[in-house]
């Protein structure tokens, strides 16, 4: 790249010079000839020995670039293809003198208009310009090439029972209970409404939720019932229903594509919340469990609402009043799945289609997701209160608590 400003300053002088002599009317075809024509004006023989040096290195450059610009991967875009053009026309044949081409045809006339705009722009001038172009978007093509070989994950603080990640676009909430097949205790509750605060703020274009290990995420962690002290029962079931309504809510508001990636048996709440994702990818070992009779308990998440618009109130009778676990094919037939993956290729797959999602323009992104859904969320919300509602009661029956304490004594396990 020719940075040397004391090169370029002399090397202006001669185009000064060459374009008195263009505007002389006189012919000048290339770079040598023109510094002939030069020293037949006379200039001094140090200031010309300099000058044509630099020229000779510049027409050198020139001539790398176009090499340069073939090796290109990445098409620069309409907009640089056009200025290359017109700079390269300016550079080898001086300013545009065709005449102008008809308005329909537009890529002729979008090619003049593009040389014609550079004017009387030496040809130095445009070498220079043309090679410095081309030259950035190497350097532009380089550096993304880097980043695409290495692209950095960058791990999020303070969270402990959850992993997010930002990558690609992409910010990733991985429950991180394996041990308990990802059960969702009190806390992860809401370091889950942390997580999607901040990726409803960052630079993320997509939000992921995903689950570590074989399980997706068991549900409700049952022992959040088991931690209220006696006589407490009924303050534990009124924070348990605030706590609920306040993550559910963050589901309705998130403001990105949010999208499930289901990597195995999903069961309870975190089934009812892929109603309020706007894709879901699952494994074919994934299975899907709402088993709220079974355990004395009600729909959440929107379910009550959501599943019957989903897949038609029959089918989700049959999942959210009569316990039916859905495989994941019944589930995509069923509309709550997107599509489904085999085990052997499911990260591999969806990651490499989540990337080319997040790589799509954000904010057309995140207000087509608005049209799509902006209507309904004041109904959501009803809905989610009413449910919370709903179940803070059933939290309290002896219908609920018996179930929780056959699953704590072994006797029954889903
Ligand atoms: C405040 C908000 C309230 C929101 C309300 C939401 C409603 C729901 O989500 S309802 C759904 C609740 N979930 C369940 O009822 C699932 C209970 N778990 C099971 O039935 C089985 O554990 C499961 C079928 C998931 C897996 O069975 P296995 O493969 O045989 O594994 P283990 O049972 O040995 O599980 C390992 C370990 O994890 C503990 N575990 C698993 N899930 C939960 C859970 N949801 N809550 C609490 N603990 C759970 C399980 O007890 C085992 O622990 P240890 O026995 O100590 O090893």
């Amino acid at each position: 790249m020719h940075t040397n400003e004391g090169k370029w300053k002399i090397s202006d002088e001669i185009v000064g010079s060459r374009c008195r002599l263009f505007k002389n009317g006189r012919s000048c075809k290339g770079r040598y000839s023109c510094v002939r024509r030069v020293q037949a004006l006379c200039i001094p023989a140090i200031h010309l020995h300099m000058t044509a040096a630099t020229m000779q290195v510049s027409q050198q450059d020139f001539e790398k670039a176009q090499e340069q610009l073939k090796l290109l991967k990445k098409d620069p875009g309409n907009e640089v293809k056009l200025k290359l053009y017109a700079l390269f026309k300016q550079a080898t044949e001086g300013p545009c003198n065709s005449p102008k081409p008809g308005m329909l045809d537009f890529v002729k006339k979008a090619k003049w208009d593009a040389w014609n705009s550079l004017g009387n722009l030496s040809q130095d001038n445009a070498k220079q310009k043309y090679t410095e172009l081309v030259s950035s978007l190497v350097s532009a093509e380089s550096s993304s090439q880097v980043k695409d070989a290495a692209p950095e994950e960058s791990r999020h603080d303070g969270y402990e029972t959850i992993i997010v990640t930002t990558k690609n676009n992409i910010t990733k909430i991985m429950f991180n209970r394996p041990e308990r097949k990802n059960a969702i205790s009190h806390k992860m509750y809401r370091e889950i409404i942390k997580a999607l605060e901040e990726a409803a703020k960052n630079d993320s274009t997509i939000a992921v939720i995903t689950g570590n290990g074989e399980y997706y995420c068991s549900g409700n962690d049952l022992n959040n019932f088991t931690n209220a002290e006696a006589g407490e029962t009924e303050k534990m079931a009124k924070n348990g229903a605030v706590l609920l309504k306040e993550f559910v809510a963050h589901f309705i508001d998130f403001p990105k594509p949010l999208i499930a990636v289901v990597n195995g048996p999903a069961i309870g709440i975190s089934v009812t919340l892929l109603g309020l994702c706007d894709i879901v990818y699952a494994s074919d070992t994934a299975t899907f469990h709402t088993p709220f009779s079974q355990l004395g308990q009600s729909p959440e998440g929107c379910s009550s609402y959501l599943f019957p618009k989903i897949m038609g109130l029959a089918k989700a009778n049959e999942m959210l009043l009569f316990n039916k676990k859905l495989t994941a094919a019944e589930a995509c037939a069923q509309g709550l799945v997107t599509e489904v993956f085999p085990d052997r290729t499911f990260q591999k797959e969806v990651w490499a289609r989540l990337k080319a999602y997040a790589s799509l323009p954000k904010n057309s992104l995140a207000v087509s997701k608005q049209l799509l859904r902006g209507l309904e969320k004041e109904k959501l919300h009803a809905v989610n209160n009413q449910e919370c509602e709903v179940l803070k009661e059933r939290w309290l029956s002896d219908e609920c608590l018996n179930a929780i304490v056959s699953f704590f004594q072994k006797k029954s396990k889903l």
